[in-house]
């Protein structure tokens, strides 16, 4: 009987925070990792060197969104799972353009989850009932806007549209689910004033770091039933 291969799970923005300590918590369960960069940052000789496949690849294009899919099946005939973390956090203020802020919004939101998971589906099937996964990261503004980020909150509120899409086309062979968190971490430019702000937003007043999303991808990839839905993770924040 031929040995069942274990197909790699692929994060897209695996360079750093979020994305970074998920290929290394999915690499210390020997699953197998493919994950894109754009930045190579020296965590990716990191990744590397722990058994990761790591692409670069520059979501700011179609065309960089689709050669990305194209090394990716270069390299494996099935995937296990997509996540879909790769984002920027992009203000309006810091905008010499408005319309350059919303293309770049909805490009790395909207365009790269749309094409990818189009071109990838192929690899997402074939694994039986709930075989496959896939998961957008959102965020807690698609509930409730945002004043400052506002192209930001609206991609992720078509990337969340698309999470029951994708559901609707893909089940039941593959799971299509989002996460929307708020605080999760803080940038390392945040002053002290701005952490207190943001701590005070939430019921519980923590930035809870990358566990409370790893656990909660680690839940929807073992079940069988969950898909087309969203999961806060954002500490009672709308309950404020
Ligand atoms: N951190 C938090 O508190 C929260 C996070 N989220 C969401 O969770 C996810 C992870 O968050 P976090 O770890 O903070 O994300 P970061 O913003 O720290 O990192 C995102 C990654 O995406 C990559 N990326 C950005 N633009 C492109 C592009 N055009 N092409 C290819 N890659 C690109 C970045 O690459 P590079 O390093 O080269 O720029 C980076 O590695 C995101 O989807 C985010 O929106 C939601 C709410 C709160
Ligand atoms: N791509 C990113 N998206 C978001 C980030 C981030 O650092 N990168 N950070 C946030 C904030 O933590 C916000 O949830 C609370 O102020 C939102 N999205």
């Amino acid at each position: 009987m031929g040995e069942r291969v274990t197909r790699p799970v692929l994060i897209t923005g695996g360079g750093r925070r979020i994305g970074l300590a998920l290929a290394h918590h999915f690499l210390n369960l020997q699953q197998p990792v493919i994950v894109s960069y754009r930045t190579r940052y020296a965590a990716i000789d990191g990744l590397e060197r722990a058994g990761a496949r790591c692409i670069a690849a520059d979501f700011s294009t179609d065309n960089g969104i689709l050669a990305f899919a194209e090394t990716v099946k270069a390299h494996t005939d099935g995937l296990r799972a997509v996540l879909h973390n790769a984002s920027a956090w992009i203000p309006e203020k810091s905008a010499t353009s408005l319309s350059s802020v919303m293309q770049q919004m909805m490009q790395i939101h909207v365009n790269a989850p749309y094409l990818l998971n189009h071109a990838l589906e192929p690899l997402l099937r074939g694994q039986g009932h709930a075989g496959g996964d896939i998961i957008h990261f959102t965020d807690y503004v698609v509930e409730k806007g945002s004043d400052k980020h506002i192209a930001y909150a609206a991609s992720k509120a078509a990337l969340d549209n698309m999470t029951r899409s994708f559901a609707r086309k893909l089940a039941p062979e593959v799971k299509v689910n989002a996460i929307a968190p708020a605080l999760i971490l803080f940038n390392e430019s945040d002053d002290a004033q701005y952490r207190q702000e943001a701590l005070n937003k939430s019921l519980m007043k923590v930035a809870p770091g990358e566990k409370e999303i790893i656990d909660l991808v680690d839940y929807l990839l073992t079940s069988c039933y969950v898909t087309g839905r969203s999961f806060g993770v954002d500490g009672g924040r709308p309950l404020r």
